[in-house]
Parts: C-alpha cells; sequence; structure tokens
C-alpha cells in the first residue's frame, strides 16, 4: 500500500459530516487511479499484440459497442450518460496514442531485426 492511499487529512474546524465525505471522496479517487492503472495495464498489452498482428490502433466498431454499454450502465446508475460518454472517449483516445507510439517501437525493431510480416 503507497502513503498516497490514505485519505488527505482535513482541518479540524469543518463540520464532521462534510470531513466524512470528503474521506468517502479520497477513497473513491484513490479507487479511481487504481482502476485506470489496471486498465492501462492492459491496454498496453492489447497495443502491443494489434501491433505484433498488424491490427490497426483504434477500433471504432467496438467503440461505438461500447459507448452503447457505458451510456446504459450509467443511466441504470444515476450517472450523465453524456458524462460517461465523454469520460470513455477520453481514455480511448490516450489509449490510441499510446497504441499508435507502440505501433511505431514494434515496427522499429521489426526493420532493425530484419524481420517481414
Ligand atoms: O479493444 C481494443 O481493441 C482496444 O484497443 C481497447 C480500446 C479501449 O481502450 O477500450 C482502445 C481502442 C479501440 O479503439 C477500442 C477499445
Amino acid at each position: 500500500m503507497s502513503p498516497h492511499d490514505r485519505p488527505l487529512r482535513e482541518p479540524a474546524d469543518i463540520p464532521a459530516e462534510l470531513a466524512q465525505a470528503r474521506r468517502t471522496i479520497d477513497n473513491i479517487d484513490a479507487a479511481l487511479v487504481h482502476l485506470l492503472a489496471e486498465r492501462f495495464a492492459c491496454t498496453k498489452r492489447v497495443g502491443v499484440l494489434k501491433a505484433e498482428k498488424n491490427l490497426p490502433p483504434a477500433d471504432p466498431e467496438r467503440e461505438a459497442r461500447q459507448i452503447t454499454r457505458l451510456r446504459g450502465l450509467a443511466d441504470d446508475s444515476g450517472l450523465d450518460p453524456v458524462f460517461a460518454e465523454k469520460f470513455l472517449r477520453f481514455i480511448v483516445d490516450e489509449v490510441i496514442r499510446h497504441h499508435e507510439a507502440i505501433a511505431v517501437e514494434v515496427r522499429g525493431d521489426e526493420a532493425n531485426s530484419g524481420e517481414t510480416k
């Protein structure tokens, strides 16, 4: 466990309920960071697999299905579906940038090893 996992210290003079809510927010933010780190570790592997198999970095058809699914989940759980879609778009755009960089690296490695595909 990292020292950053602990909730932030709050001033003693703030209302107890606000301090409790902020502890919950800090725990949720920590979980979000851990989840994003796991997701990006997984998509890094996907980027390598795609580059090795000469697949394109982006898969718009899969993205469309992910958006439909997440919008439905958001709706069911009281989260604004427009926000859910923007959030996924933000993450996936970053993943695609990573995939593009990985593809450049893998192509370079192949060129250096004299491999052909
Ligand atoms: O599923 C893939 O093919 C991925 O590369 C992962 C991912 C994602 O982050 O969810 C990213 C890019 C694609 O356009 C679709 C989905």
